[in-house]
């Protein structure tokens, strides 16, 4: 891990045929820091979190994680970067359903190389950490809200230096809302990842230490009514 920060955007541009959805787009993620991105549909959300996980390319600009270049379009480096540098977590989990909590999150770090009863004993400890049992029971036993917990602890696994969350609370009720967000709030400052939410919830933006907002491809400050006087 380098002193710089968690990530680094700068100038990102990307087309879908005559489509423009990110133009020129600038972001900085500090270690410890939250930051939320909120945008009407379509605006490019989602296609920013896909630029930062190396899967879509972008046609122009440059994306940092924690100080190394991400390579797109040369698949081995930017998976490796990818497994070990960057953590995701998507609305619906994305989770194995006939796996158990431990085994899904242990997954993550087994792919990633690591020995199974190291990944086995870490995935326990994320997994009470998040306060989720790791449990016999398969994943689709769990509620909507211990679901989303386990697929933060898989996000988890590899030490992320940046975790990215894609409309996380999406599907969940206000109050398994807020517990999530506790959770995924909470890790920055416990762990010193930079922590980058894109949701549609005013609430979930709320508490992120910066909010942005994707504008015609641009991430502009939100301004917060009555804050700063
Ligand atoms: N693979 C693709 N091919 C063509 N167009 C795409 C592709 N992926 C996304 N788009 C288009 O790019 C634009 C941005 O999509 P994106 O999913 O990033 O928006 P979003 O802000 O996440 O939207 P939402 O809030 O509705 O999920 C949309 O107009 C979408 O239709």
């Amino acid at each position: 891990m380098t002193s710089g920060p968690a990530a680094r955007v700068a100038g990102l541009s990307l087309r879908f045929a005559d489509r423009v959805v990110l133009d020129g787009a600038d972001l900085v993620v500090e270690r410890a820091s939250s930051v939320a991105v909120t945008g009407g549909s379509g605006s490019g959300k989602s296609s920013l979190l896909l630029c930062l996980l190396g899967l879509l390319r972008p046609d122009a600009g440059a994306i940092e994680i924690d100080g190394s270049p991400v390579a797109f379009g040369r698949a081995g480096a930017s998976a490796r970067l990818r497994r070990e540098k960057v953590g995701a977590v998507f609305q619906d989990g994305s989770l194995l359903p006939e796996l158990s909590p431990r085994e899904n999150v242990a997954l993550a770090g087994m792919l990633a190389g690591l020995p199974a009863a190291e990944a086995a004993t870490r995935a326990e400890e994320l997994l009470d950490r998040l306060g989720v049992p790791a449990g016999s029971r398969s994943v689709d036993e769990f509620s909507g809200g211990e679901q989303q917990r386990i697929a933060v602890a898989r996000a988890l696994m590899n030490r992320p230096v940046l975790l990215l969350a894609d409309e996380p609370t999406g599907s969940l009720d206000p109050a398994t809302r807020n517990q999530v967000c506790d959770a995924l709030f909470a890790l920055p400052g416990e762990l010193g990842c930079g922590l980058v939410v894109v949701t549609h919830d005013p609430a979930v933006a709320a508490r992120a230490d910066r909010r942005l907002r994707l504008v015609d491809g641009c991430l502009v400050e939100e301004v917060v009514a009555g804050m700063g006087r």
